[in-house]
């Protein structure tokens, strides 16, 4: 389990000293989908950015059962909000690129490499270049090679923010369907409402000035889909309705805060 307690996190600017985060208390359980939702500027990157060991807690502490993260590690895998492919390199390059830095001999990167393919629905396009695909399917890619090097935890960075509305959804019954397959623990950071509901299992609410955690809601729409059940039906369901229409009200009715 990732714990984060009491994370504090203050950047200096200039003479000026200003608090991201302030006490940050918060669980990751292994096979947990936790969503962060919050409005623009409250600290959620920030909080990914220590969870993934970029960052440095000004105080508080982030472990790793029961171990002190100090830095990044292999066990965490991060996918940012803007993809960090390379454009001279087709799909399965960019997908092996992580094993490839692993000194991975050819034959054993080229299997994994088919099976992350396979895995992530793309073995078809595994020669094309990057810039015959869609934006989804870049976003698969993008998944695909984070998952190369088998991270416990996947942090996502608003990982479906860039696509179009249709393809977005498609990406989060696929993304649940990767976490149940995988068994791995998972946190998403996103505006969308729609989004966090359907996919938590633990939804975090942010506030702003400085980000702290307003509440943590346990949530079953996303195990709901993992079993077996419509995606429709479950968006469609009044106590997903209702939720919604409980979380839009309280984001907006906070002046000045937009998400
Ligand atoms: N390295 C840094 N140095 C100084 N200030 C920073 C740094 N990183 C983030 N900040 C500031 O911290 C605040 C929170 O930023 P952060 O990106 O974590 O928020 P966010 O909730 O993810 O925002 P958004 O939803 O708009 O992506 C912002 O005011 C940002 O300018």
């Amino acid at each position: 389990m990732i714990r984060v307690e009491s994370v504090h996190v203050a950047f200096e600017t200039g003479s000026r000293r200003h608090t991201v985060l302030s006490d940050i208390d918060l669980d990751l359980r292994d096979g947990s989908f936790t969503v962060v939702l919050g409005p623009s500027g409250c600290g959620k990157t920030t909080l990914l950015n220590v969870i993934a060991g970029f960052v440095a807690p000004t105080a508080g502490k982030v472990t790793l059962d029961g171990v002190t993260v100090t830095g990044p590690g292999a066990e965490r895998g991060v996918v940012s909000q803007d993809d960090t492919l390379l454009p001279w390199q087709n799909v399965a390059q960019n997908v092996g690129f992580g094993l490839k830095l692993l000194g991975l001999p050819r034959d054993a990167w080229r299997d994994k490499v088919d099976s992350l393919l396979a895995l992530t629905g793309l073995s078809e396009y595994a020669s094309y270049p990057l810039w015959k695909i869609s934006g989804g399917m870049r976003q698969r890619v993008n998944l695909a090679r984070s998952l190369a090097v088998d991270p416990r935890y996947l942090l996502l960075d608003e990982p479906l923010g860039a696509l179009d509305a249709f393809t977005r959804q498609r990406m989060q019954e696929y993304l649940l369907q990767l976490w149940t397959r995988y068994d791995k623990a998972m946190l998403m950071i996103t505006h969308d409402i729609t989004e966090a509901l359907f996919m938590a299992t633990d939804l975090v609410l942010m506030r702003g000035g400085p980000g702290r955690i307003d509440t943590v809601r346990a949530l079953d729409f996303g195990r709901r889909f993992a079993a077996g059940e419509s995606a429709r039906a479950i968006r469609n369901d009044p106590a997903f309705v209702g939720l919604r229409d409980e979380l839009e009200t309280k984001f907006f009715a906070d002046e000045g805060e937009t998400i």
